[in-house]
């Protein structure tokens, strides 16, 4: 049976008033890869933003590796081992790819030339290594999420982060995107992955966890999910997947949520 590498406890945040996440449950294998969806607002954000040290929980306990993290700082529970790409993709426009991944290379690795070798080995899993020159600004939309995603590889994450690197991507990108995001998890990194491209989500994940309104709704294999009453109300249905068939995992992934 497959280690547990993340466990989330009655995990709550709160703001002001507002319940953000509300006691969520969740665990996570090594070797997964876990989709975490749910309509704008449901609070998925919020649950990588504690995982990640960026915020801390209002409650609840976040146990990474046997290890509780919801009290340390980010840059520890980085060098522990989780890794993470952001919504917004925020660039050193002025830096070349690789220096860029370098920066990310360098919370690991103090030595530059270390980081810079790690980088290049990121960047040719990514199939990038022929852009490493090209400066930050002068980047397509899915060049930049690539890069996005070699930053947070670069820091060597147990567990990598990936809040919605397909938002934006045509169908064609979006699909070369899972079979990168395949290669990641075959190098042995465990992957959660937020995403509102629903085909993408469910040929990728092994479990889905739902959220809505900051509560989990549903959670287990895709099929399951995906054929739920109570998502395909809250969420689902909206989007005009759940009467579709699930790709095959081997499958192309070639069309928008
Ligand atoms: N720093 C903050 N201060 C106040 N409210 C916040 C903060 N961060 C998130 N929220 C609120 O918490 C709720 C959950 O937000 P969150 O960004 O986690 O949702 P999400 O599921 O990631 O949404 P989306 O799919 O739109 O990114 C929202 O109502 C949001 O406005």
């Amino acid at each position: 049976m497959s280690e547990c590498l993340l466990k989330i406890e009655n995990l709550t945040r709160k703001f002001g008033g507002l319940t953000a996440v509300d006691s969520v449950n969740m665990y996570v294998n090594q070797g997964e890869i876990i989709g975490l969806i749910g309509a704008n607002g449901a609070g998925k954000t919020t649950v990588f933003n504690m995982i990640s040290g960026s915020f801390r929980p209002t409650t609840g306990k976040i146990i990474f590796n046997n290890i509780e993290i919801e009290h340390k700082p980010a840059h520890l529970i980085c060098r522990l081992g989780v890794g993470r790409t952001y919504q917004i993709v925020q660039p050193f426009t002025t830096l070349t790819v690789l220096e860029n991944t370098i920066v990310g290379a360098l919370l690991k690795y103090p030595d530059v030339s270390a980081a810079r070798k790690k980088s290049i080995e990121i960047l040719k899993l990514l199939d990038m290594e022929e852009r490493r020159d090209v400066k930050g600004s002068n980047l397509s939309l899915p060049e930049l999420k690539r890069m996005e995603v070699a930053r947070a590889l670069a820091t060597e994450p147990k567990l990598l982060l990936l809040d919605e690197v397909m938002a934006g991507l045509n169908p064609t990108d979006s699909a070369e995107f899972v079979n990168i995001i395949r290669k990641i998890r075959d190098t042995g990194v465990t992957i959660i992955l937020i995403e509102h491209v629903m085909k993408a989500v469910m040929s990728l994940s092994d479990r889905i966890y739902v959220l809505n309104q900051g509560k989990l709704i549903s959670e287990g294999t895709p099929e399951h999910v995906s054929n739920d009453p109570v998502v395909i109300e809250s969420y689902l249905g909206s989007r005009k997947i759940a009467s579709e068939t699930i790709p095959n995992k081997e499958e192309n992934v070639n069309a928008e949520s």
